[in-house]
C-alpha cells in the first residue's frame, strides 16, 4: 500500500475511484465494486492474478470474492469468480481524508477526466468476436411479436408465465464519465444492488440490481419473490399502488417457484412475509420475503443448494423453467449473456449477498447494450410489456451521459 498522505492531493472521492479504476485495468487487473442497498459503503474488490478463474458454487468453501455468472446453464456447473487479492471500502459519508487510514493508493493520480479517458479505452472495442448469438437490438414490432408468442404458449397450456427480454442500444457521449455515473447511481437508488465490475474477457457492466437471489448472514438465510411491475406515481407511489389480479398471479408464481424449491429439499420451516409494495428507481414491484434460520433446520450449506435450485427464476425466465427456457432459445433469440445471470460478493465480511443482474448495462467504447426483460402470463397487454422493457432500460440508460 502507497502512504495514504498521497490520498490529501487528492480532490474527491470521485477521482480516487477514478484512480482506483483507471489503475486496475491499466494493470490487467479484475475489479468488482459494488454498494449494498441501505448501506453508505462503497466496496471495492480487485483480482490481480491475470486469470479469468472458474469456481463450483459451493459458496461455503469460498474464499472472499465476487461471484458472477451468466443467465444460461453452464456445462462445468461453475461460475466466474473474482479472488480478493485487494479488499477495501470506501464509507461515502466520510471525506477522503477522515478514512485516508483505510484506503489503498497504489495508483498515479491524474485528473477526473484523465481518470475517466483512460477507463473508457478498456472497454470493449466490439462484441462481435466476444458473441456467438444475436447482438441487435430488437424493434417494438418484434418484442411484441414475442409477447404474443409467448401468450399463445400460455394458452396453449406449454407454459405458465414466461419472462422475454430485448436489447437495446444507447451511445455514449464524449464526456461519458464512469464514476459520475456509479456515483449517480448510489444518489438515485439507495435501495439497489449498485455494481461495476470488470473482467477483460467478459466486458465491463454496470447496474442497479433490486433483486436478491440469495443472501447468507449468520444463522439466517434469505431470498425473495420479486415481479409485477408498475411506475410510481405521485408523492406517495406505494399508497398509491392498485396491482391488478394478473400482476398479483405473476408474482405468486415466483413465491410458489420459491416454495416448489424448499419442498425438493425437505425443508419445511421457513418464514414467508409479504407480498409487499416495494420501490426500485421510478418503478414499483410485489415482493415477498422468505427467510430460514439454518442452524435451527439443520442446513448449513442452505446459500449454496437454494442458488443451485433456484437459478434462474420464474422472475427473469419462466415457468416451467425447462419450457420457458427452450421457449426463450427459439423465439427470443438473444445472447443474454451475464442479464439475469447472477452477481455478487461471496464471503466478504462474513456475509454473501448474489443479486439477480439486471437493471444492467454492458458498456463498450462507444454504447452501452441495456437489457431488460418483462413478466408475460396469459393476460398480458404486449404494447404495456414494450413500455415496461423501456422503464426498465431507462433505469440504467439515463445515468449513462
Ligand atoms: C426481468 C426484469 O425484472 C424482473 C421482472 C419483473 C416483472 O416482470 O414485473 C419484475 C422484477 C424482476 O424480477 C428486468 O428488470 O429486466
Amino acid at each position: 500500500m502507497q502512504h495514504a498522505t498521497d490520498i490529501i492531493k487528492l480532490e474527491s472521492l470521485d477521482q480516487y475511484l477514478g484512480c482506483i479504476i483507471a489503475n486496475a485495468m491499466q494493470e490487467g487487473n479484475q475489479v468488482a465494486i459494488w454498494r449494498k442497498p441501505k448501506s453508505n459503503f462503497l466496496q471495492v474488490l480487485l483480482d490481480k492474478s491475470g486469470i479469468t478463474k472458474r469456481a463450483d458454487l459451493n459458496l461455503e468453501e469460498l474464499p472472499t470474492g465476487f461471484i458472477v455468472h451468466p443467465f444460461e446453464d453452464q456445462e462445468d456447473q461453475k461460475a466466474f469468480f473474482l479472488e480478493a487479492d485487494s479488499y477495501f471500502k470506501i464509507d461515502l459519508n466520510l471525506s477522503l481524508v477522515e478514512q485516508q487510514e483505510q484506503l489503498e493508493l497504489n495508483a498515479p493520480i491524474r485528473s477526473s477526466s484523465e481518470n475517466a479517458q483512460l477507463i473508457r479505452q478498456y472497454f470493449a472495442k466490439s462484441l462481435e468476436n466476444q458473441h456467438s448469438g444475436n447482438l441487435n437490438a430488437c424493434s417494438k414490432k418484434d418484442f411484441i411479436a414475442l409477447v404474443e408468442n409467448g401468450k399463445q404458449a400460455i394458452r396453449e397450456g406449454k407454459l405458465n408465465k414466461i419472462v422475454p427480454a430485448r436489447l437495446k442500444k444507447k451511445q455514449l457521449s464524449d464526456k461519458f464519465d464512469l464514476v459520475q455515473s456509479i456515483i449517480s447511481l448510489t444518489k438515485s437508488y439507495p435501495n439497489a444492488f449498485i455494481n461495476f465490475f470488470h473482467i477483460p474477457d467478459l466486458g465491463s457492466w454496470l447496474g442497479a440490481s433490486p433483486e436478491i437471489l440469495i443472501q447468507t448472514k449468520g444463522n439466517t438465510f434469505y431470498t425473495m419473490s420479486l415481479a409485477g411491475t408498475q411506475k410510481a406515481k405521485g408523492d406517495n407511489p406505494m399508497k398509491n399502488a392498485a396491482w391488478t389480479q394478473k400482476e398479483i398471479e405473476e408474482q405468486a408464481l415466483v413465491s410458489r417457484y420459491i416454495v416448489d424449491c424448499f419442498k425438493k429439499i425437505r425443508l419445511r420451516e421457513y418464514d414467508e412475509q409479504g407480498p409487499k409494495t416495494v420501490i426500485a428507481g421510478n418503478l414499483l414491484h410485489l415482493r415477498s420475503d422468505f427467510f430460514v434460520d439454518m442452524q435451527a433446520t439443520n442446513f448449513p450449506q442452505l446459500g449454496s443448494v437454494m442458488l443451485k435450485l433456484l437459478h434462474p427464476t420464474s422472475a427473469v425466465c419462466g415457468m416451467p423453467r425447462e419450457k420457458a427456457f427452450e421457449f426463450l432459445r427459439e423465439y427470443e433469440k438473444l445472447d443474454r449473456s451475464l442479464f439475469a445471470g447472477f452477481i455478487g460478493p461471496v464471503n466478504v465480511e462474513e456475509e454473501t449477498s448474489i443479486f439477480v443482474n439486471l437493471r444492467t448495462a454492458r458498456l463498450t467504447e462507444k454504447e452501452a447494450l441495456l437489457y431488460a426483460g418483462a413478466g408475460v402470463t396469459e393476460d398480458s397487454i404486449p404494447e404495456k410489456e414494450w413500455e415496461e422493457t423501456e422503464m426498465k432500460c431507462e433505469i440504467i440508460g439515463k445515468h449513462l451521459n
